[in-house]
């Protein structure tokens, strides 16, 4: 499928955002190892979250994660404590998105997990058993998402768990977003040192559990904005919390520098609230920036950048290269249709010194990537009529996106060649 999107020359939207797949994945995989029948309240209804649901639920031999990195990751943990035999798959992207660092982690825990394909990649036998824990110590550069997987199932194993991590840990508040969870559900895990977490060997408690809303799909509500005049634009956004724990709430903190002003209404503290979001007078003339701990922001900053241009120089990238495509490979490709000449170095970093070239206005291809798909969409405001391939894909983590685009007065047509 492809679609054609026009914008509205004046943007006012009151958006639900969809629920925070991130903390539904953790909820999920907490709520099953401690055997509760409360489900968490305001699950994302996305595929990455609807995987796990129907993993847990009917526990299938074969279990397909789709393109869910989160599932992946956390279900080898969760079902190597877990009696059964299983495989885990997904789709071909996740065949090829490399899983060792946390196979040889849980082998040396003691776990029974053979590759069924190719070494260090999916698909995976697991033989779930009862697992003594102790001391491990594995990269913290590659995934953080290898992490939280040991980190969850810490208070199930019998004598708890010790992790070292060693290099220059990426995506860290991703792991206190885990921790925070756990403890959260009662669980004794927290930083020993700067690269040490202990989890004591104290079970999960049962407990009414609201997820709140999901800051990295506010993001692109942000560009949208950013891509406004001033007084031409105001959106809400609802269950957003303040003082959240997702990284990607310094959205608000990126964007006050790209021209956006952020308004919390009066709320309780700890309670979800509204958003309103306007565009102000005055980008930063041009910006670097360290992606290490937003990694999912790079693809919606780089595209507002660039439409707004503001040259940059974006670092911290390493870990797109093994996403849902290689996002920095797909991010200059689809750059350039628009006329943005943008370079990469050392595999992790992004540069644009203002460089155009001619648009050929081709359609924007999206890789089986949500984000290039969301991040892309915004451009429709400076580029009317812009054109989407496998605009679909924007399920894995946002599936009311485009029809959220259309009640904030965008257009958004089903073309054929
Ligand atoms: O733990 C999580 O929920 C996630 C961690 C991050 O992955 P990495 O740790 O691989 O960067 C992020 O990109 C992903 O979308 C979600
Ligand atoms: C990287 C992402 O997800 P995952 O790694 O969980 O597939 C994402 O949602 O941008």
């Amino acid at each position: 499928m492809r679609i054609k999107i026009s914008a509205p020359s004046q943007l006012s939207a009151s958006i639900k955002l969809p629920a925070s797949k991130s903390i539904s994945n953790r909820a999920l995989i907490i709520h099953a190892l401690s055997g509760g029948n409360m489900m968490p309240d305001n699950l994302s209804v996305c595929d990455d979250t609807d995987v796990v649901v129907q993993a847990l639920e009917t526990m299938p031999h074969t279990i397909n994660i789709k393109a869910a990195g989160t599932a992946m990751r956390f279900l080898t943990a969760y079902l190597s404590v877990r009696e059964g035999e299983h495989v885990i798959t997904g789709t071909e992207r996740m065949k090829h998105r490399p899983i060792g660092v946390l196979v040889d982690a849980m082998r040396t825990l003691g776990a029974d997990i053979r590759y069924v394909e190719e070494e260090g990649f999916p698909p995976l036998h697991i033989n779930g058993k009862t697992l003594w824990g102790g001391q491990v110590c594995i990269p913290g550069d590659i995934s953080s998402q290898y992490v939280s997987a040991l980190l969850l199932i810490g208070p199930v194993l019998k004598n708890g768990l010790e992790l070292q991590l060693s290099g220059n840990i990426i995506s860290r508040p991703y792991i206190d977003l885990t921790l925070w969870l756990m403890r959260e559900f009662g669980a004794n895990a927290d930083w020993a040192s700067g690269d040490t977490i202990v989890v004591k060997p104290q079970p999960y408690c049962q407990r009414r559990f609201l997820i709140e809303n999901d800051w990295s799909a506010a993001s692109y509500w942000y560009e949208m904005v950013a891509l406004y005049e001033r007084d031409m634009a105001k959106v809400r956004l609802g269950g957003l919390m303040d003082a959240s724990k997702q990284g990607d709430s310094c959205v608000k903190h990126i964007y006050s520098l790209l021209g956006v002003k952020t308004q919390f209404s009066d709320h309780e503290e700890g309670k979800p609230t509204l958003v309103t979001i306007t565009p102000r007078m005055g980008p930063v003339r041009k910006i670097d920036f360290d992606f290490n701990n937003c990694p999912d922001l790079a693809q919606t900053v780089v595209v507002t950048c660039c439409a707004l241009d503001i040259p940059f120089h974006f670092k911290g990238l390493t870990s797109l290269k093994i996403k849902e495509t290689d996002r920095i490979e797909a991010l200059k490709r689809e750059l350039r249709k628009v006329g943005y000449i943008v370079r990469s170095a050392n595999d992790s970093e992004l540069i644009w010194d203002g460089t155009k070239c001619e648009p050929s206005m081709e359609p924007i291809d999206t890789y089986e990537d949500h984000r290039m798909a969301m991040a892309f969409a915004p451009l429709a405001i400076k580029f009317p009529g812009l054109a989407i391939n496998n605009p679909e894909v924007v399920s894995k983590s946002y599936p009311t996106f485009w029809d959220d685009l259309k009640s904030a007065g965008f257009t958004i047509e089903e073309i054929t060649d």
